[in-house]
């Protein structure tokens, strides 16, 4: 048995699987919500990761019934990019900055002049972004020098919960790209970045590929979660990347679309394919010797749930879907421009921000509605857009995250894309490929390609059925950034 945790950005879900893909049991615990003490400004506790990873590890074991000394080893994935900064004795010094948080534009504006873009892109294979974990670190040092002086290691959310389950400081290659610190070409950190920036290699953590076995479970670690001491832990990946092999997204042609809080589009590439204007991220796989490239959306599922929070109060996802199902594909012109957060690809625009667009006395909520599933299909097209400039082959796009989950968000996305959709069986996401990096990494497969050629089935098959109408719209959807830029940025 194989356990997956998914320290996620809305909450952090365990999962158990046998060899046979069984899934066995699972658990899901909420985080408290994200702090924004000021617009832009995204935060969370890691205490708070940790809490709930043992409540879902120890509800998922309670629910399968299982002993500690059956699963034979563990597998991490979570949010990407958080900066989680410890002091020497391992405690947390401050809240991660997360993913989301938007404020360090100054400093990566300052790292690009240092560097240079383009000797960035060289060294690390992507931009500086504010999502990435290094110009968060030098926000700190910015703006909260007695913090800094006292950091001794840096980690991502799910290393922290890692680290409170082992007492290691471990990372993965595919989590260690997005952190703007690695040399992802050839899979090291980058020491003249690290140099540059003026971050000490020593509070870097160890690097491993997604499936090696980094640490083993702690005295401690096994007190807090019902696991046994000793129990192997695999290195994993980030969300992405471990949704990746979840999907058996893993040779150049495969492409996942993935709609969580945010929205990836992921294609699987076998060397690493930079984009020389920084549009998309170019990352370590999480299976040894595979790269991949992946254009992000900030606000995708979020922009269904922020609708739902603020304008539809009591009503769940299948009743939204069902009312935005009686409106006509193209919503009738109104359009939303889902950039809740800035957005990353392809504008990489912390200050643009989202609007409904064309709205008349005739739309109704239903309109709205469907806008909105709509416009959130859009910006993922805007990534398939860029493939096409890059030559990045897509051969079939698998979809995933609860995005997933509705018939008229699939819908909407296969009429979007163009092309025909695949829907999986197993629908765990990122933890059910953390499980499987932990199977990997015990011997249970030899390697990822052959767990996911035993593992990952595909359900069914959605194809397009408005695409002309949704071509049309998506072509009066790019006017609207162009357009809206200058405003958004006073
Ligand atoms: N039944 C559903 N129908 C349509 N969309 C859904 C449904 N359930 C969840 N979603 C969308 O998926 C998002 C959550 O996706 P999920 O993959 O569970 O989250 P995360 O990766 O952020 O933890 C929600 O914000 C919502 O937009
Ligand atoms: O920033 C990224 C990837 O670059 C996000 O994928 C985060 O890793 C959060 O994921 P979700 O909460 O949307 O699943």
């Amino acid at each position: 048995m194989f356990l997956g945790v998914d320290v996620g950005t809305g909450g952090t879900r365990a999962v158990l699987i046998d060899r046979a893909d069984r899934l066995i049991a699972s658990h899901a615990a909420e985080h408290a919500p994200i702090r924004s003490e000021h617009i832009g400004w995204a935060e969370q506790d890691p205490e708070d990761w940790w809490r709930a990873a043992r409540e879902a590890i120890t509800g998922a074991m309670a629910a399968s019934g299982l002993a500690g000394n059956e699963i034979e080893a563990v597998g991490l994935t979570g949010q990407m990019h958080g900066c989680v900064m410890l002091d020497a004795s391992g405690n947390v010094l401050r809240p991660a900055l997360i993913w989301c948080d938007q404020r360090t534009q100054p400093e990566c504006d300052w790292l690009t002049e240092k560097i240079g873009f383009e000797r960035l892109i060289e060294l690390t294979c992507n931009p500086a972004l504010p999502n990435f974990t290094l110009t968060k670190l030098l926000w700190v040092r910015k703006h909260q020098p007695e913090i800094f002086s006292k950091i001794a290691h840096v980690l991502c959310p799910k290393d922290y919960v890692r680290y409170r389950m082992t007492g290691e400081f471990a990372m993965d290659m595919q989590e260690a790209s997005g952190t703007l610190l690695l040399d992802v070409a050839h899979r090291r950190w980058s020491t003249e970045v690290a140099e540059a920036a003026g971050i000490p290699m020593q509070w870097l953590p160890r690097l491993f590929e997604g499936p090696e076995i980094c640490a083993r479970i702690s005295e401690a670690g096994a007190g807090a979660t019902g696991l046994a001491a000793g129990t192997p832990v695999a290195a994993g990946a980030g969300d992405q990347g471990a949704g990746a092999v979840g999907m058996g997204i893993l040779a150049p042609g495969s492409v996942s679309a993935t709609i969580g809080t945010s929205g990836v589009v992921f294609a699987a590439t076998d060397s690493p394919a930079k984009d020389r204007l920084g549009r998309l991220h170019t990352f370590c796989h999480a299976a040894p010797g595979r790269w991949h490239v992946m254009g992000v959306t900030n606000g995708a599922g979020l922009s269904l749930r922020y609708f739902r929070d603020t304008f539809a109060i009591g009503m769940n996802y299948d009743e939204l879907s069902a009312l935005a199902a009686t409106a006509p594909a193209g919503s009738d012109g109104l359009m939303w421009t889902p950039y809740l957060f800035g957005e990353r690809t392809p504008h990489l625009d912390p200050n643009a921000r989202a609007a409904f667009v064309g709205i008349t006395a005739s739309h109704t909520r239903a309109h709205f509605v469907r806008a909105v599933l709509e416009g959130v299909a859009f910006s993922l097209r805007d990534t398939f857009t860029l493939f096409e400039e890059l030559h990045v082959p897509v051969k079939a796009i698998r979809l995933g995250g609860g995005g997933a989950r509705g018939p008229l968000w699939r819908q909407i996305q296969a009429d979007v894309y163009g092309q025909p959709v695949e829907i999986l069986e197993a629908e765990e996401g990122g933890a059910f490929g953390a499980a499987l990096l932990a199977g990997t990494g015990v011997g249970a497969w030899s390697n990822v390609e052959e767990a996911c050629a035993a593992t990952v089935r595909v359900a069914s098959t959605v194809a397009p059925k408005d695409a002309a109408t949704m071509n049309a719209a998506y072509k009066q959807y790019r006017r609207i950034y162009p357009a809206l830029k200058e405003i958004a940025k006073a």
